[in-house]
């Protein structure tokens, strides 16, 4: 079951979509290239609006594209059959914020509900169904119906049901977003099982920066339509290019500096040194000067340091370039803020 790591299992080539509205053309996306690896977990981030919806359902066709292609599998959806299509499908499963169960319907009907459309045997399906519910953690609560679940177990099902018809790729629209921190993190923690697990290659929408963080490999951010940048979410994190990406990333202290008199301010880039290396402390061993933390949002992603640090430089020039040599020295990545 696990999927080739190297291998493209979707490819986006070109692609646009344009919505007819009483009020004119809107145009949801446009020129949009990506490639999605086999085993990846791949983010898709950015502000509401800018398109992160409709590019997850134009990735299974839930929308059809105005222009470009979908490639899953090497295969372009637009030129398959309506049968081919189906199964295409069948191979991207689907979860989404407001979970979409079936309320007349008990979880185990729930989950059978994709086998059933899929022509699968009664027994089969249910034989599955219960397989997945034990995936899920809800082996107890077959028979309890939706409105008797909480958020975190309507989710979990929802999962099981789309994992009904093996899927090899999971597609998430926000599928944390209704849900309490915690929550949310057992649920990420689920999608990394079956990403680890199963090799299921996940596509995660969101507008958190703390669900990309946590499990994703890859993250694309989009902005008013357009990919603004795509990477390795420790290259993103670490410096990113993009206005929208430094505004996500970084927040208000990515565009505006303080201004604390005259001396000049500086913003240290950590960007995977180990999270357990004192830098600002040894900085100020090293050079015998204090420095002011203006601004700090840090964050360690596997044991790795991530994030930035505004400090106030002190007002004597030389006791400045200390730091500054010291940061060049130690080959510690910073920026002037002016
Ligand atoms: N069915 C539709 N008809 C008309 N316009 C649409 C339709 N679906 C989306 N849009 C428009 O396309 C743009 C992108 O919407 P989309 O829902 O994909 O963004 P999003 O990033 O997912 O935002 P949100 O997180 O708020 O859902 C928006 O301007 C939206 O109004």
């Amino acid at each position: 079951m696990e999927g080739n790591k190297q291998e493209p299992i979707i490819r986006l080539e070109g692609l646009g979509k344009q919505f007819s509205t009483a009020n004119g053309t809107v145009t949801a996306l446009e020129d949009i290239n990506l490639e999605i690896k086999s085993g990846e977990i791949f983010g898709i981030i950015g502000l509401s609006g800018a398109g992160k919806s409709t590019l997850v359902r134009c990735i299974n066709y839930l929308e059809v594209p105005t222009s470009g292609k979908v490639i899953f599998q090497d295969k372009n959806l637009s030129a398959m059959s309506d049968k081919q299509k189906r199964l295409a499908r069948q191979s991207m499963g689907m979860i989404f914020q407001q979970f979409n169960l079936l309320s007349q319907r008990n979880v185990l009907q729930n989950i059978c509900f994709p086998m059933e459309i899929a022509g699968t045997g009664r027994a089969e399906a249910r034989k599955r169904a219960e397989e997945l519910l034990a995936l899920v953690g809800l082996e107890d609560r077959a028979k309890a119906y939706p409105a008797q679940l909480s958020g975190g177990q309507k989710q979990r099902v929802a999962i099981a049901r789309a994992m009904a018809t093996n899927p090899r790729v999971l597609l998430c629209d926000e599928a944390t977003s209704a849900l309490d921190p915690n929550t949310t993190k057992s649920i990420l923690q689920l999608l990394k099982r079956i990403n680890r697990e199963m090799g299921v290659t996940v596509i995660v929408i969101t507008h958190e920066m703390a669900v990309i963080e946590a499990i994703c490999d890859k993250v694309a951010i989009i902005d008013h339509s357009h990919i603004a940048e795509v990477g390795k979410v420790s290259d993103i994190f670490s410096g990113p290019k993009s206005e929208i990406g430094r505004q996500l990333i970084l927040g208000e202290a990515g565009h505006t500096a303080v201004n604390f008199g005259k001396s000049g301010q500086i913003r240290i880039i950590f960007d995977g040194r180990e999270s357990s290396e004192p830098i600002i402390s040894n900085m100020v061993l090293a050079c015998k000067v204090p420095v002011n933390i203006m601004h700090a949002d840090t964050r360690d992603i596997e044991g790795k340091a991530m994030g930035q640090m505004l400090i106030q430089l002190p007002e004597d020039e030389a006791d400045a370039n200390r730091i500054r040599n010291y940061l060049k020295t130690t080959r510690v990545t910073f920026e002037e803020v002016r």
